[in-house]
């Protein structure tokens, strides 16, 4: 199955690109934290309230691992790439596209993290949490876009010449 699945930071553009990149290939787009809301009844930030960081990610875990399309641009939430099953779920159906942004733009592009509904632990810095997934998205990369320096369009440019190229591969 031919989908795309956006990985990468919160704020590095999965949510806002990936529509785009559906409309230009004529996909369907679907947005896992808008499913997990949907199948939950609950707001993200709600569920992390209410279940903790562990709890989340069981439900992201499960939610993302049953998505079931073809022709579809998924963007998934920053946090995936700590869901094992989903991951390998989602290489199953599709590539998986991290788009890779330097700490240093994501600092100035995010603001309060807490507020955003990132899973971040007591005390932990956005440095660290970088430092700690950086690692899992060059894992389950099988394709990544560089967005560094780039505004929205260029951004989006630079997610379709790469797609392109590894169509044509
Ligand atoms: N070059 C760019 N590419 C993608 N998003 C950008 C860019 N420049 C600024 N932005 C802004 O950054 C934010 C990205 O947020 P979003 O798409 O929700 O990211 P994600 O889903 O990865 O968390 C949006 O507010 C978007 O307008
Ligand atoms: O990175 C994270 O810890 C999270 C990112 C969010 O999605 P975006 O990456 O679309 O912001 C959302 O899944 C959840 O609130 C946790
Ligand atoms: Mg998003």
């Amino acid at each position: 199955m031919n989908n795309i699945t956006l990985i990468g930071m919160p704020g590095a553009g999965k949510s806002t690109l990936g529509v785009v990149l559906a409309k230009i290939l004529g996909y369907e787009f679907l947005d896992s934290d808008l499913l997990i809301q949907k199948e939950e009844k609950r707001r993200l930030y709600q569920i992390i309230d209410e279940e903790g960081e562990e709890g989340f990610k069981a439900i992201e875990n499960r939610v993302n691992a049953s998505i079931e399309t073809e022709d579809t641009v998924i963007a998934t939430g920053g946090s995936v790439v700590y869901c094992s099953e989903a991951m390998e779920h989602l290489k199953s159906i599709g590539k998986v596209v991290y788009l890779r942004l330097s700490l240093e733009s994501l600092e100035k592009r995010l603001g309060n993290l807490k507020k955003r509904g990132v899973l971040l632990k007591e005390g932990q810095t956005l440095k660290s949490l970088y430092e700690e997934r950086v690692p899992l998205y060059e894992k389950y990369a099988d394709i990544v876009v560089d967005e560094e320096g780039k505004d929205l369009e260029a951004s989006l440019q630079a997610l379709l010449e790469t797609l392109q190229k590894e169509i044509n591969k």
